[in-house]
């Protein structure tokens, strides 16, 4: 299992920063001698490309081009679409002659070709026209005001499909958080590798559905830079589990949480630690739960625990521990913790369990914690908005400042180690924003840490092991999806 899953995370796809995309242009451009304009006009050929393939019937295009080389890729569409018979209207948003480079030399292609250009937006696009967004691309250095915003919000209000070159104009390449406003696309054709500000944040929002064109560049080039965040790939099959092994085999979660009125975290916890494989699952629990978390899930053992010392018997058989489910703040849920901290096992931090910790701030390398944005705000004294602004910034600041792996939940999970590039997880659906998905989320973890996976494999596999669940079982919809629906997909991914 542990190869296997080495294996996931190494082929994991690099994603860049803008300012390492232009470095690698840059590196196309003077290391390769492959032109400039040679590489735009492969951008949008393979735009072009992708926009018949995305919408055949379509002959209409309105391009809107600004006044840099993602303009330049717009002018590159237009004369293609052009030369392809399709009526084509482009709108100018800076003055195309003043245009430099790359820019310029595609527009002057495309008007000696006798396109034209407007410099105003039309009242309405015309009706059965596909947008094409050459706004702004990874040169976006400002929120988008004036001239801009109005061209995206006239692009947004149209009801028109749309096809982001490169990137939706207005969403930051580095962060996914738009600045400003930003363009909502139903597809981006993003040109010579993946940016990181396509898969977290509000991103898929925007974005829609991504697609990477290589501008047949050598597939090495991604090693040229090594990129600070990897998108991991589809689930791996895993290994079938030897013959010969016992419930010993496979580790013992320890579970700690469900504070009066919240036993059921606990119990979706335990639920998917065992799910997942763990070989036995423990409950440490207010007393008044134990019987009738039993009765629900009789695998399950589970003690009512008042204290710390009634704890230490059961973090002595247990190999990894989760705290955290509806643990709550009390004192006695203070007093748990520290044990739990204290025992030295491996450990998963959520929820309450990370409320606890922001009040005190601690280090460990073998924890993993898994806070959604409002916590992590806590953890590092800002507000959710400033976490969402920068989710790559604060997933790295988390782990910096508390050690272990941190996981930062929302779209596009982030999943950062001690080394190596941050992790994340396209799987899931809205549908997950409902009560006990993280608490499932906590199960996961800790149950593939109880069968020996390191935190940092645990963590980015059992997040995209979680999303897939959970789009499985969103099967039936998105609205009404419950935490438990993931249990038995869990099983069915697992077992695939
Ligand atoms: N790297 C590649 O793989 C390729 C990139 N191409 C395309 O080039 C753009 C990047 O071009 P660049 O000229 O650097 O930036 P932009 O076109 O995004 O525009 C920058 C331009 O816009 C001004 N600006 C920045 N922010 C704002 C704002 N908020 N409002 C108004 N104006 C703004 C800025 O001052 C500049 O003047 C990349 O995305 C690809 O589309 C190649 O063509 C193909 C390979
Ligand atoms: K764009």
């Amino acid at each position: 299992m542990q190869a296997t899953l080495a294996a996931y995370l190494a082929a994991s796809i690099p994603l860049y920063r803008a300012e390492q995309v232009r470095r690698l242009d840059r590196y196309a451009i003077d290391t390769l001698g492959i032109a400039g304009l040679a590489l735009m006009q492969r951008a949008g050929a393979a735009a072009f490309g992708a926009l018949r393939e995305r919408w055949p019937e379509v002959r209409s295009l309105c391009v809107l081009c600004g006044a840099g080389n993602n303009g330049g890729d717009g002018y590159v569409v237009a004369r293609l679409a052009r030369q392809a018979g399709f009526r084509v209207s482009v709108y100018a948003l800076a003055a195309p002659e003043r245009l430099k480079g790359d820019a310029l030399s595609a527009y002057r292609l495309y008007r000696d070709d006798g396109g034209v250009a407007a410099s105003a937006l039309p009242e309405r696009f015309e009706p059965d026209t596909v947008l094409v967004d050459g706004l702004l691309g990874t040169g976006l250095d400002r929120p988008v005001e004036g001239a801009y915003a109005q061209a995206i919000a006239a692009i947004n209000e149209s009801g028109r499909p749309v096809l982001a070159l490169d990137i939706p104009s207005g969403l930051c390449a580095d962060s996914g958080a738009p600045l400003g406003r930003a363009v909502r696309a139903q597809l981006t054709v993003t040109f010579i590798a993946l940016k990181r500000g396509l898969y977290s944040g509000s991103a898929a929002d925007y974005c829609g559905a991504v697609q990477l064109a290589g501008l047949d560049l050598p597939a090495g080039i991604n090693a040229v830079i090594p990129a600070g965040a990897a998108l991991l790939g589809e689930l791996p099959s895993l290994p079938a589990r030897r013959r010969c092994v016992h419930k010993g085999s496979h580790g013992h979660v320890l579970l700690i949480g469900g504070d009066r009125g919240y036993s059921g975290a606990a119990r979706m916890a335990a639920e998917a630690a065992a799910r997942v494989g763990a070989g036995l699952v423990s409950v440490a629990t207010r007393a008044a739960h134990a019987a009738v978390l039993n009765l629900g899930r009789p695998e399950l053992m589970v003690h009512g625990v008042e204290s710390a010392e009634q704890l230490m018997p059961l973090l002595a058989k247990a190999s990894v521990v989760a705290i955290g489910p509806g643990l709550g703040q009390t004192v006695w849920a203070k007093a748990l913790f520290d044990a739990a901290v204290a025992s030295g096992l491996p450990l998963v931090a959520d929820a309450d369990a990370l409320n606890l910790l922001a009040a005190g701030r601690r280090r460990c390398d073998h924890w993993v914690l898994t806070p959604h944005p409002g916590e992590a705000a806590r953890l590092l004294g800002k507000t959710g908005v400033e976490i969402q602004a920068d989710r790559y910034g604060a997933v790295a600041a988390l782990q910096s400042v508390y050690g272990g792996v941190a996981l930062l939940k929302g779209a596009g999970t982030l999943i950062q180690g001690e080394q190596g590039p941050a992790y994340v997880s396209r799987a899931g659906n809205p549908g997950m924003a409902s009560g006990g998905m993280g608490d499932v989320l906590t199960g996961v973890i800790a149950g593939l840490m109880a069968q020996g996976l390191a935190p940092l494999a645990a963590a980015a596999y059992g997040a995209a092991l979680h999303g897939s669940a959970g789009d499985l079982a969103a099967e039936m919809g998105e609205r009404g999806l419950l935490a438990a629906d993931l249990l038995p997909r869990l099983r069915e991914l697992l077992n695939r």
